[in-house]
């Protein structure tokens, strides 16, 4: 039975929550703060940084106790409130603590790599001396867990709670323009000693406090190379842990309807099956991701200089890509001649060469930092997605026209490139560093060196784009990317020598689809190409011991591709018979 409505007032209640089910229902989102305070709060997690510089000048008081209510008003499991702030201004405990860090930074080197090593030692990592303020969290553990509400299960939710406090005091300390570091490099009992913290008080480490003298603007360990902020999708998992899900791919191949009318196509003309070999196979491919129409395209051509080259890496002096890359613009590189000879327009693309822009190239350069891959990586991450996104525009307008031939030129990358397969193959320099334009074999000895400086310099390196950014040169980069762009647009894409190839592989890494649109279009010279085209999974086309790079061979490949397709269209039609004569 329901009760009749009388018309009374909801009893709203003097304390607490005074909103109605009706109301909340009525407006589920009435909670919402203003767009100032989201965009407020926004901003101040994007701005919050890790301070090591400051000014000596004093914090007003007034300013540090906003900063510790804040801490205090953090959540804290149970409502246990187990953080204790010890307030430090004595110069001389800053020189302790100081003094602390400093070794146990040069304990934390030691068990470095060398390179890693100087590169912390290199970093400034704490203001102690200069803040004028360190404020010490401690966190009071005293209380039996089991008492507190929560604790009983997770013991260090009290430790987390501390957490929550610093984050708290690090937002508000950024809004006001004060600058705040986390410094942990202590020995956690040190540390107490140094404050007589009492047996079952733990800290969290010294938050350095006071006014900035720097503004980063980024997280300095990014800025020195030294991590990067993950893409969220990787720290995001849904439904369960999926650490080893291998990366899905948005790609698929043409669809086996196509596929199958491709190989038909072979099936009856009068030749013996496969007649062709190898490049009847690669037709078919063509042929059923251009719906039977194997003619024409495009030759991308990336052209970049290296630091690299300086380390005598190469036969030739470094002024050759922008000769090369401006005599494409004109036609008359000799990749540009036999894309004319294959039926193929040239997209020179300008991705780095040293200078002004070459005139009339597509212009994807990206400025930044430039390292010789021994001493410094090649690029940074941020230049090397951009280089990949404009890579893949170029490739996906390329697509428009029919199959993609790609070329590269670039003094010194056969080096880049063999760093590059060394650490996607887990290869030894020496089975990589190859004769290249033609070296001698000092040359290739030095290459030999430098590949194996830059593996040790970069460590393991997983990810395709870290790999280029440590590794690659923005020629390959640009190529990886024109390589996703075309086959996401549907065309086939025909690789050159060795450089092409591992920007394949790299794209591959990176949208594991991207195989079934590639076509091998020639094995070089290059002693690491062989290995690279197993990877791929692709048989090349020639064998000529090419050493032109420039998308000499993928033409060339382009080129028989084209004949291999008319061949098909021209030859014989042949009728299935219809008597019966075909078995027994
Ligand atoms: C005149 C000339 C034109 C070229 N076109 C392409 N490459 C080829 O050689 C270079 C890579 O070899 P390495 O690593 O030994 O420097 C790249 O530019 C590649 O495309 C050329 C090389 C030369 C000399
Ligand atoms: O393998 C290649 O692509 C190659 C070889 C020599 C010189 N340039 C490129």
């Amino acid at each position: 039975m329901t009760a009749p409505e009388h018309g009374f007032r909801r009893p709203t209640p003097v304390v607490g929550d005074r909103s109605s089910a009706r109301e909340r229902g009525a407006d589920p989102t009435g909670w919402r703060m203003s767009e100032a305070v989201v965009e407020g709060l926004d901003a101040a997690i994007g701005a919050r940084r890790d301070l090591r510089r400051y000014r000596p000048d004093a914090v007003p008081e007034p300013y540090v106790e906003k900063v510790l209510r804040a801490g205090h008003s953090a959540p804290s499991v149970g409502h246990s409130q187990p953080w204790r702030f010890i307030v430090v201004t004595d110069p001389a405990l800053r020189d302790r603590a100081a003094h602390m860090a400093d070794r146990a930074r040069i304990r934390q080197a030691a068990g470095l790599t060398p390179d890693r090593a100087a590169r912390l030692l290199d970093l400034k990592l704490e203001g102690i001396r200069e803040a004028p303020l360190g404020i010490v969290v401690a966190c009071d553990r005293r209380a039996a867990a089991g008492g507190v509400l929560g604790r009983a299960t997770f013991p260090d939710t009290d430790l987390w709670s501390c957490a929550c406090a610093i984050q708290n005091m690090w937002l508000t300390a950024r809004t006001l323009g004060l600058g705040m570091g986390w410094v942990t490099l202590f020995e956690p009992v040190e540390l107490a000693e140094l404050l007589g913290l009492p047996d079952g008080v733990e800290t969290l480490g010294w938050l350095c406090l006071g006014w900035p003298d720097e503004r980063p603007p980024s997280p300095g360990l990014e800025r020195a190379a030294w991590s990067r902020r993950l893409p969220l999708d990787e720290v995001v998992m849904r439904d369960g842990w999926h650490e080893h899900a291998p990366p899905t791919s948005h790609l698929r191949g043409p669809g086996a309807e196509k596929l199958v009318t491709a190989t038909d196509s072979a099936d009856d003309v009068l030749t013996p099956p496969d007649a062709l070999g190898v490049l009847d196979r690669a037709v078919s491919r063509v042929a059923a991701l251009l719906d039977g129409r194997v003619a024409g395209g495009s030759l991308v051509l990336a052209g970049a200089d290296h630091p690299v080259a300086a380390l005598g890496v190469s036969a030739f002096e470094p002024s050759v890509t922008r000769d090369v890359l401006t005599a494409a613009v004109e036609g008359t590189s000799a990749g540009a001649v036999a894309a004319r000879a294959a039926g193929l327009e040239v997209v020179a693309v300008d991705a780095g060469v040293s200078g002004d822009p070459v005139a009339g190239a597509v212009d994807a350069r990206v400025a930044g930092p430039r390292g010789d891959l021994a001493g410094a990586p090649a690029l940074s991450a941020s230049a090397v997605r951009e280089l990949v996104n404009r890579g893949r525009t170029i490739g996906a307008s390329a697509a428009a026209t029919g199959m993609v031939a790609l070329g590269e030129v670039g003094i010194g990358n056969t080096t880049i490139a063999g760093a590059l397969t060394c650490a996607l193959l887990t290869l030894r320099p020496d089975e990589v560093a190859g004769l290249g334009a033609g070296a001698d074999d000092a040359i290739v000895a030095r290459k030999r060196q430098v590949i194996a400086d830059a593996l040790s310099r970069a460590g393991a390196v997983a990810d395709p784009i870290e790999l280029l950014a440590e590794l690659g040169g923005p020629e390959i980069a640009v190529l990886t990317g024109v390589v996703l762009g075309a086959a996401s647009a549907g065309a086939p894409v025909v690789l050159d020598g060795l450089a092409t190839s591992v920007a394949a592989a790299l794209a591959i890494r990176i949208e594991g689809g991207v195989q079934a649109y590639l076509v091998a279009g020639q094995r070089s010279r290059e002693a690491a190409h062989d290995a690279v085209l197993t990877e791929l999974g692709l048989e090349p086309l020639l064998q000529l011991r090419l050493r032109a790079g420039e998308g000499v061979g993928a033409c060339l490949a382009a080129s028989l591709l084209a004949q291999g397709a008319a061949i098909r269209a021209g030859t014989a039609k042949t009728i299935a018979p219809t008597d019966g004569s075909l078995g027994d």
